[in-house]
């Protein structure tokens, strides 16, 4: 199938170069001059495991990248992949995404709809694969309407959520745990099939699609986000009281987990969640039911337990070392391993707390330092977890990369040993002043 995909971050990327890789042919569409000329490039303007070499293997063949809209009309489905930022009040700001539906009209509308395809029907499907909340499809809907004119009744728009998480993207679009289609006709749904049919013939597993409208369909993204979060801070509520009562939630947990009922993921306890979704989507569900006359108590509670987690190590570290005047090693910078992204990483308010402090930062990260030190030049930057501890009077670990797990003789270098876990990674040992934030 020939394949638009409008918006080249994180999602849209990743859309583009496995559908490119499953046989499509797919023109990736950026504001963006930069991502653009990376993308033809052979590689993409994020960091994203296998990325790249899906794109180097088919930038210039079935994938090419432009700024430009005109092209959409040759296409037998267009996504739309645009950011949905949180706005002051958390609801989403739909502002790029309407943009871009509006324009993807338009350049059908200057085509009369489209021109036929293969099988020399002339409708067109416009598909959000953006996170929007469901009364947001209506204005999605009349966005594209507006920009498509006379064209309007041969434009149709359905949702398709997207499940990925950044660090395997990848292999989580190739891999699905389930498939999500929202769409108002069997046309649509059709074309969806189609469309995926190369991925899902490439997995051994069975994927289950989920065929509804296009409102639950957001919703169902909405809730898989909210249920996630929550079970997080849920595990993170209970991991306080683990601490109080002097017990290892990990070990809690992991027994909680084997309940079938329960599942043993996203159980980790510790500085919380962030990212570019989990805190966007609660925000903006939470918002959109406050406007529809709701109060989600139980989604309200979970960011609460969660923006507390860092103020929670912080006075961990407090119980040890006043930081004044001190170098602190800040290891971790990510809000996950396996990605470049600071979105909402709970290190922004960790460095925050210890600037307050008066603590000098040092801070290591081994993909996030270019994405962190725009956001905080001012601190010092090291280039390995030894050299960012060496001399340190604290370490505040708050990514779980790997490599902070093998950590060992680079603790000797600390001018005081006092480490504090956030992501239970490092192993308490002789020699350390080790407080792991729930265990
Ligand atoms: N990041 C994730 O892991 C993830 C996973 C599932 C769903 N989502 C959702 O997918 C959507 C996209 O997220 P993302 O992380 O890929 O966003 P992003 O900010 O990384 O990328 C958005 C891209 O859209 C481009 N853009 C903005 N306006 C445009 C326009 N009018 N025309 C063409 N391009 C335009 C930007 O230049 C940018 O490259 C969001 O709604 C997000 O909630 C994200
Ligand atoms: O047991 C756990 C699991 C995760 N986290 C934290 O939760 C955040 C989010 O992690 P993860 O879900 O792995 O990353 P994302 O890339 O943000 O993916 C989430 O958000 C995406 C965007 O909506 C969805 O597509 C994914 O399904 C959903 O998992 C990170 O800060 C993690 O450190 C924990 O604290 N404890």
């Amino acid at each position: 199938m020939r394949v638009t995909v409008v918006g080249s971050g994180y999602v849209g990327t990743t859309l583009a170069a496995c559908l490119a890789d499953a046989g499509h042919d797919v023109t990736a569409v950026d504001i963006d001059p930069g991502v653009v000329a990376a993308l033809n490039d052979g590689h993409a303007a994020i960091h994203e495991p296998g990325l790249d070499d899906l794109l180097a293997e088919h930038a210039g063949e079935r994938l090419r990248a432009t700024t430009e809209y005109d092209g959409i009309p040759d296409a037998d489905v267009t996504f739309l992949a645009i950011g949905t930022p949180s706005r002051e009040d958390g609801s989403i700001d739909l502002g790029p995404l309407t943009a871009a539906a509006e324009m993807t009209g338009e350049a059908l509308a200057e085509a009369g709809a489209t021109t036929a395809n293969a099988d020399g029907d002339d409708r067109h499907l416009v598909v959000v694969k953006s996170t929007i909340t469901p009364p947001a499809v209506g204005e999605i809907r009349e966005a594209l309407a507006a920009g498509a004119g006379d064209a309007a009744d041969r434009v149709e728009l359905a949702t398709n959520p997207e499940f990925l998480r950044e660090g395997t993207a990848v292999d989580d679009f190739q891999h699905p745990d389930k498939l999500v289609f929202g769409t108002d006709s069997d046309w649509a749904t059709e074309r969806l099939e189609t469309l995926y049919e190369p991925l899902l013939a490439a997995t051994d597993a069975e994927v289950p699609v989920v065929r509804t409208d296009p409102e639950t369909a957001v919703m169902i993204k909405y809730a898989n986000n909210a249920f996630l979060a929550s079970k997080i801070s849920l595990a993170n509520d209970l991991g306080n009281v683990c601490k109080r009562f002097g017990l290892d939630a990990y070990e809690v947990m992991d027994a909680v987990g084997l309940d079938d009922r329960i599942s043993a993921q996203f159980l980790r306890s510790g500085v919380g969640w962030g990212g570019s979704c989990f805190p966007k989507d609660v925000d903006a569900i939470r918002a959109a039911a406050r406007e529809a006359g709701y109060e989600p108590a139980l989604l309200d509670a979970a960011v609460a337990v969660n923006d507390g987690q860092p103020e929670r190590m912080l006075e961990l570290l407090d119980d040890h070392v006043d930081a004044a005047g001190e170098r602190v090693a800040v290891l971790g910078l990510a809000f996950k391993p396996g990605t470049d992204d600071i979105r909402n990483s709970r290190a922004i308010p960790i460095i925050e707390g210890l600037q307050a402090r008066g603590a000098e930062v040092v801070g290591y990260d081994p993909v996030a330092t270019a994405n962190t030190r725009e956001r905080f030049p001012d601190v010092e930057y090291a280039e390995s977890a030894a050299a960012a501890l060496d001399g340190a009077t604290a370490a505040l670990v708050v990514t779980d990369w790997d490599e902070f797990a093998a950590l060992d003789d680079a603790f000797d270098a600390m001018a005081e040993p006092v480490v504090i876990d956030g992501r239970r990674i490092v192993e308490r040992r002789e020699g350390l002043v080790y407080e792991g934030l729930t265990w």
